[in-house]
């Protein structure tokens, strides 16, 4: 995934334009574990929006799996996010009247007829290695917190994405389990970018880089 000269601002009516990224270069090679750090508002978020396509850049462009983000329509953005990039956000973004394994097998279920019988077993398997199979029948708000962003994992992952884009997705866990859950997702051959206020979960993620002053730098 590769971000080159990626400028942004937010422009509210009537007032000064807010700056939030300038000029960011960003390289994370395919399979790479990475974290993005920051303190709140130096724009994490925004820079997680402009990879997956859901935010256009200013100027600059976005190449996911070898592929241009960046001056395409809003449709072949969503088809590249559909196939190249997994999303787990912090509030979990589950549909609500699907079980847990319901919502994995629809991500899972992009691959034709046979994946489709696969799909729940499939799922089954997923929901435990996240350590919640147990879990896999409950609609979303009869699971806890932590256990919906596990889920939530499980269905960004299912559709064995080249980039896993998560947004402080084990905030709500104990650190015993929020370390198998990372763990789970590092075993996975995925790119990921993580981003976390937790110095210590970081540092377990793999190369690490930080926002200051507009830019993204390696740490
Ligand atoms: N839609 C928007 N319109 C105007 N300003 C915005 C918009 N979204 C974000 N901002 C501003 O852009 C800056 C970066 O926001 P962003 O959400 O990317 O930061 P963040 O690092 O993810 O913060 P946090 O750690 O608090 O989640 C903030 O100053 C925020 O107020």
């Amino acid at each position: 995934m590769h971000l080159t000269a990626v400028s942004k601002s937010y422009t509210l009516a009537g007032a000064d334009p807010i700056l939030v990224l300038s000029g960011v270069n960003l390289t994370i090679e395919s399979g790479e574990k990475a974290s993005l750090i920051g303190p709140s508002g130096t724009g994490k978020s925004t820079l997680l929006a402009l990879i997956a396509g859901l935010l256009e850049p200013d100027s600059g462009t976005v190449e996911i799996d070898g592929k241009p983000l960046t001056s395409r329509s809003e449709r072949e953005r969503a088809d590249v996010r559909a196939r190249t990039i997994g999303i787990a956000l912090q509030s979990d973004n589950l549909i609500p009247f699907l079980s847990a394994s319901e919502n994995v097998e629809l991500a899972l279920g992009f691959g034709g007829e046979v994946a489709r019988r696969r799909a729940p077993a499939a799922a089954r398997e997923l929901l435990e290695q996240f350590g919640v199979g147990h879990r896999a029948d409950h609609l979303p708000r009869h699971l806890s917190g932590g256990e919906a962003q596990r889920v939530a994992l499980a269905v960004a992952t299912a559709n064995r994405p080249a980039v896993l884009l998560a947004d402080e997705v084990v905030g709500q866990l104990d650190a015993e389990t929020a370390e198998h859950v990372i763990d789970t997702v590092l075993a996975v051959d995925l790119a990921v970018l993580y981003v976390t206020h937790d110095t210590a979960l970081a540092d377990r993620v793999g190369s690490r880089y930080q926002i200051t002053d507009h830019q993204v730098r390696r740490r």
